[in-house]
């Protein structure tokens, strides 16, 4: 039998200063982040970026945070509804992760073993369409690196970035379809990345090419939504310095309304479920930065989330990429 997991970034405890430092701290210890070497990253993470970006990373949780009870975090609250989904529907044992924090990738195996003894192989789907090094090459090494820890009787099978995959852009299409009308330009928004990493990734082939991958997305979506890539614009956000991808969402945006471009609609396609990254940086800053620099409509495109199209789509992307 066949198990699933779905293996995102992660996500704070709470919007608690402590936990939200604990988690930008334990993330930015990845050397594969910020490219430093394993006992400088954790140095530094740790020391001084953690305890000084917490108060106001902890802020914008707030803003974006889930009012169900308990409280819970956006991602992580779509990850598991989509887990229930492909559980429900597709009928295999299915289970989520975080690279950082909980719940762990260790937590997640041993769920899965005590759902499912008999369980020989576990699909792992790292919910990035986009190769990064600090995606999706992380998450593969890190549950590789837990795997390898103990003995286990199931194999692991790793789904690829999916950024050109029928069901995903006909997915994202069909979500995006009903906010398109009445606005001038579409704009997509990507995370920013240092160009350094970028290059590296180009440099090894378009399997590893984070550029050349999400504008295959963007000419596969206008292709499959009939519109032309020139009434777009692309986007970069959460930039952490000078040399990172641009141009910066939260300065460039606000260039649209002067160039007559006043009602737009965003995109997220390189995030899969809604987060800080899409809630805060899209839908609360850059809608702020746009309408105060004279736009006069702003429309945001939640995430897939776990509508239904996505489910379907994960479980092509999952039954075409593996061998059954
Ligand atoms: C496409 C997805 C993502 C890429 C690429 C990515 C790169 C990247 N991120 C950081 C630093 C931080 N990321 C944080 C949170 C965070 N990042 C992503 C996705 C990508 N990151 C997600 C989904 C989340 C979780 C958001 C949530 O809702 O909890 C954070 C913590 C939050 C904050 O303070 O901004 C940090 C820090 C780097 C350095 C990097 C590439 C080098
Ligand atoms: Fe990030």
């Amino acid at each position: 039998m066949q198990g699933l997991l779905l293996v995102n970034v992660g996500t704070p405890a709470t919007t608690h200063k402590a936990d939200v430092q604990q988690f930008i701290g334990d993330m930015l210890s990845d050397p594969l982040l910020l490219g430093y070497s394993e006992w400088l990253s954790a140095f530094l993470a740790h020391n001084l970026i953690a305890p000084l970006s917490a108060s106001q990373s902890k802020e914008k949780y707030k803003l974006i945070w889930r009012k169900e009870t308990p409280e819970i975090s956006p991602i992580l609250y779509h990850m598991r509804n989509l887990a229930n989904q492909l559980e429900k529907t597709k009928n295999i044992p299915t289970e989520i992760a975080m690279r950082y924090g909980e719940p762990s990738i260790e937590n997640a195996f041993k769920r899965l073993e005590e759902k499912c003894p008999l369980m020989h192989e576990l699909i792992v789907f790292p919910m990035f369409p986009h190769y990064a090094q600090s995606t999706t090459q992380t998450v593969v090494n890190e549950v590789g690196r837990i795997f390898y820890r103990r003995a286990h009787s199931f194999r692991l099978k790793f789904v690829e970035p999916f950024y050109n995959h029928p069901a995903y852009i006909q997915a994202l299409a069909m979500n995006a379809r009903p906010y398109l009308d009445d606005v001038d330009r579409l704009v997509f928004s990507y995370h920013s990345l240092p160009v350094k990493q970028v290059k590296v990734g180009w440099e090894k082939g378009k399997d590893f090419d984070y550029v050349y991958q999400l504008k295959e997305t963007n000419r596969l979506f206008c292709e499959n939504v009939g519109i032309s890539l020139h009434d777009t614009f692309l986007f970069y956000s959460s930039q952490r310095g000078k040399n990172w991808l641009r141009p910066f969402l939260d300065k460039d945006i606000t260039d649209l309304p002067r160039q007559g471009w006043k009602k737009v609609a965003a995109i997220t396609p390189g995030f899969l479920s809604d987060n800080m990254e899409t809630l805060y940086d899209v839908d609360w800053e850059a809608r702020q930065l746009f309408m105060e620099a004279g736009g006069e409509k702003f429309v945001f495109i939640p995430s897939l989330n776990d509508t239904p199209v996505w489910v379907e789509a994960v479980w092509k992307i999952i039954s075409d990429g593996i061998r059954r």
